[in-house]
């Protein structure tokens, strides 16, 4: 997809989101492939209603305008499962009834069918997070960190267009924290992902190297 009029990416076309009278969101930006554009704002800011809203899960309670394109695309007549958003949030979210193979295999597009080539796409991806034989776990026996990766790698099976971070790294150990910010903004860069990433955490935003956005002002913001 060319980038001669920034097509490429992820592009917020001034996205309003309102709550009764209150304006919440009001926002223009760009995310280039691979890049990461932070928006920072205290806690019940709409952080994670941005977030519903271009992943097209926004509660109705909220009105909101303007258009989200990613690659050029208009994803904002399109049912969830079709706008390809990689989503991760401060829990894993992990299925508890699925061992960890099965949790990434989940994700894989259904147009890979062959459940051998399924397998085979997670172990792959398992062995480059370094989890390398876990497939047969259950999560439940895995640690807080090696959640935080099954998650991840979950989310780059789907083959995602942009990926949506709702304060992912939080709930990590300052060292985890550290491991999986790199992990996570090394692979978006590597898959050449626009990244939004919303948090409270500046050493987040300073990880993320891109574009900062603060809730409450209005504007554009490119990354
Ligand atoms: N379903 C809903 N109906 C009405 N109001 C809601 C709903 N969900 C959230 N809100 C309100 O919308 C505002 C934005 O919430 P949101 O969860 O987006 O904030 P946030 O910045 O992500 O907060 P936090 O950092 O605490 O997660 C808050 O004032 C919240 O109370």
């Amino acid at each position: 997809m060319p980038d001669r009029e920034g097509a490429s990416g992820l592009r917020l076309s001034h996205v309003a989101i309102r709550h009764e009278d209150r304006v919440l969101i009001d926002l223009s930006a760009h995310v280039a492939p691979g890049h990461v554009l932070t928006v920072m704002g205290p806690s019940g800011s709409g952080k994670s209603t941005l977030l519903a809203y271009i992943g097209g899960f926004l509660d109705p309670a909220f009105h909101a305008s303007g258009d989200v394109l990613a690659d050029g695309i208009s994803l904002s007549g399109l049912p969830p499962e079709q706008r390809r958003a990689g989503i991760l949030f401060q829990d894993p979210l992990l299925f508890p009834h699925m061992s960890v193979g099965e949790n990434v295999a989940f994700a894989i597009p259904a147009e890979v069918r062959l459940s051998a080539e399924r397998q085979k796409i997670a172990a792959a991806i398992l062995s480059e997070i370094e989890l390398d034989g876990f497939a047969g776990r259950d999560p439940a026996t895995l640690s807080g960190g090696q959640k935080a990766r099954v998650a991840l790698a979950r989310v780059l099976v789907s083959r995602p267009r942009l990926l949506l971070l709702d304060e992912p790294f939080s709930k990590l150990d300052a060292d985890l924290r550290a491991q999986m910010r790199s992990l996570v903004f090394v692979r978006a860069r590597s898959a050449g992902l626009p990244v939004l990433l919303v948090t409270h955490d500046a050493a987040d935003a300073e990880a993320a190297g891109g574009a900062v956005h603060r809730l409450g002002q209005r504007g554009d913001a490119d990354a």
